[in-house]
C-alpha cells in the first residue's frame, strides 16, 4: 500500500471528521486508533488517518506520539502529512499544536508550513489570521468556556507564536484570492525570512482548494478538515489519486441495543441532550460522585440495563460552564476531566458487555477514553450524519459495532435521533 496522504489527528472525533471529509472528496480512507499494529488488516486505501489522543496531554508526549505516527505514515509512502487539529484551534499556551508542528517540521525538512483551522461547512473561517466561529470571533464563542482548552484569543498568529519555537507569518485572504501562484510566492517570501509557519486565511471552500494545491506540493501542513478537503481535491485534480467517488460504506446494519454517552459540555451538546430528553430516557450523572468514587458507573448501569431492550438510552455528565467551573474549583481541572472520562469508559465497556452494538459518543476526549477502553483498532467510514460526523464501522474489534464519535460542537439540535436513524 502506497499512501497518497498521511494524517495524524490529535483526537478521535477530529480524526473521524477528517476521514469523513476525505472519503466524501473521493479518497479511499481508513481511520486507525494509534499507529496500527502490523497484523491489522487494512484495505487498499489512498489515505490513513491515525487517531491520537494527544490534544490535551503533556506536550513532550504529544510530540513523541505524533512523530511515531509520522514515521509510520511516511514509511508507507505518504509524501504529505496533515497534522489534523481542531477547527477551533483547541490548545493551551503550553501546546500542543506548536510543539508537534515544530517537531514534524524538523523531521520533514519543511521550510514554511501552511496552517489553517478553517472549515467553512461548520462555520469556521479565518480572516487576517483571526478565527471566527459562525458570526463571532473565537474568544467570544462558546469555546471561551471549554473545560480543558478555553480559547481567549482569536488571533491565531499570536496563539501559535506562543506555542512554537519558530516565527509565525500570515498569508492573507487577498493573496489566497489571487490564486495558487500568489500563495506560493508569499510562502517562499516567508520561508526566505526564516519564518517557519504561516496562518493562512480561508473563508470559502474555493480558498481551501487553492490552499490544498500549494500544500500538496509540500511535505507537511497543519489544519482541520477544510485543508483536508483542499488536499484531497488537489490530489484528485492533479491525477495523483483516481477519485473513488464518495466511497463510504453504505447500508451496514449490525442490529443490537443502542446507547449514547455525552461527556462534552459544549453549548451544542447541551442543546442536543435537552432535545433527546423528549425521545429517549436520559440519565444525568453526578460529577462530584464520579470524582469522589460514589459508584456512579454502577448506578448508570443499573439504570440502563433494564431499559436497553425498549430502545436507546442516553447517559450524560455534561454540565453548564458555571457548573464545570465550580467542579474544577473543587477538584482541579485535569482530575475532574480524567475521572469523568474514565467513568464514561467504564460505562461503555459494561454496556457493550450487556450487548450494546450501536454507540454514540459526544465529546473528543470522551470518545478517546471510550474507544481506547473498547480496544477498537480502526474504523471504516460510513454515511454522514451531520457535517463532520460519519457513521463508523469498527474493524478488528471484538464485537461488530457501529459508532458515531461526535465533536462536542458539531451536529444539529436533534443529533442523537439523527444518528440513531442512520445506525441500524
Ligand atoms: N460536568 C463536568 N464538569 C467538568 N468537566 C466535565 C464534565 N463533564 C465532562 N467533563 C470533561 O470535559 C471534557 C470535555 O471534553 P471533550 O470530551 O473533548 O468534549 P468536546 O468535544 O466538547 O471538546 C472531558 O475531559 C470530560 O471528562
Ligand atoms: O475540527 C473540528 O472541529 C473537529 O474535528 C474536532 O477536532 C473536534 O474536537 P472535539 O470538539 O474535542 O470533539
Amino acid at each position: 500500500m502506497t499512501l497518497a496522504l498521511g494524517c495524524i489527528a490529535d483526537d478521535y472525533t477530529g480524526a473521524s471528521d477528517l476521514a469523513n471529509t476525505l472519503t466524501r472528496a473521493g479518497l479511499r480512507t481508513v481511520q486507525t486508533i494509534g499507529v496500527p499494529a502490523d497484523d491489522l488488516a487494512l484495505p487498499e486505501v489512498d489515505a490513513v488517518v491515525v487517531s491520537l489522543k494527544s490534544r490535551s496531554i503533556e506536550a513532550g508526549l504529544a510530540v513523541s506520539r505524533s512523530r511515531a505516527a509520522d514515521q509510520w505514515l511516511r514509511g508507507r509512502g505518504a509524501g504529505h502529512v496533515l497534522f489534523k487539529i481542531c477547527s477551533t484551534f483547541d490548545s493551551t499556551d503550553a501546546g500542543n499544536i506548536g510543539p508537534v508542528m515544530d517537531a514534524l517540521r524538523a523531521d520533514s525538512g519543511e521550510g514554511a508550513v501552511l496552517v489553517t483551522p478553517a472549515f467553512p461547512e461548520t462555520g469556521r473561517t479565518v480572516y487576517q489570521g483571526n478565527l471566527f466561529v459562525g458570526a463571532v470571533p473565537l474568544n467570544e464563542s462558546p469555546l471561551k468556556d471549554h473545560p480543558l482548552n478555553p480559547m481567549h484569543d482569536s488571533n491565531l498568529v499570536r496563539v501559535l507564536a506562543r506555542q512554537s519555537g519558530t516565527q509565525i507569518g500570515l498569508v492573507d485572504l487577498a493573496t489566497v484570492t489571487r490564486g495558487a501562484d500568489a500563495v506560493r510566492a508569499r510562502l517562499a517570501e516567508l520561508a526566505g525570512k526564516g519564518i517557519g509557519a504561516a496562518i493562512i486565511d480561508a473563508v470559502f471552500d474555493r480558498d481551501l482548494e487553492t490552499i490544498g494545491l500549494v500544500a500538496a506540493e509540500h511535505r507537511l501542513s497543519v489544519g482541520a478538515s477544510g485543508i483536508g478537503l483542499g488536499l484531497a481535491c488537489a490530489l484528485v485534480s492533479t491525477g495523483k489519486v483516481k477519485s473513488a467517488g464518495a466511497n463510504g460504506e453504505t447500508g451496514i446494519a449490525v442490529g443490537g441495543p443502542a446507547a449514547c454517552l455525552a461527556g462534552s459540555c459544549s453549548q451544542a451538546t447541551l442543546q442536543q441532550i435537552a432535545n433527546a430528553e423528549r425521545v429517549m430516557p436520559v440519565l444525568h450523572l453526578d460529577p462530584d460522585r464520579i470524582i469522589t468514587g460514589g459508584g456512579e458507573a454502577q448506578r448508570a448501569l443499573d439504570w440502563a440495563r433494564p431499559r436497553l431492550a425498549e430502545g436507546p438510552v442516553l447517559i450524560a455528565s455534561s454540565a453548564t460552564p458555571d457548573q464545570v467551573a465550580a467542579l474544577q474549583a473543587r477538584h482541579g481541572r485535569d482530575a475532574a476531566g480524567q475521572a469523568i472520562e474514565q467513568t464514561m469508559a467504564d460505562i461503555a465497556e459494561s454496556l457493550v458487555k450487556s450487548g450494546v452494538r450501536r454507540l454514540i459518543v459526544a465529546g473528543g476526549e470522551t470518545s478517546g477514553a471510550v474507544v481506547d477502553r473498547l480496544k477498537i483498532p480502526g474504523f471504516l467510514v460510513g454515511v454522514e450524519i451531520a457535517a463532520g460526523v460519519p457513521v463508523l464501522h469498527a474493524v478488528g474489534a471484538q464485537a461488530d459495532m457501529l459508532l458515531a464519535l461526535k465533536s462536542g460542537n458539531f451536529g444539529g439540535a436533534e443529533f442523537f435521533s439523527d444518528a440513531l436513524r442512520l445506525m441500524r
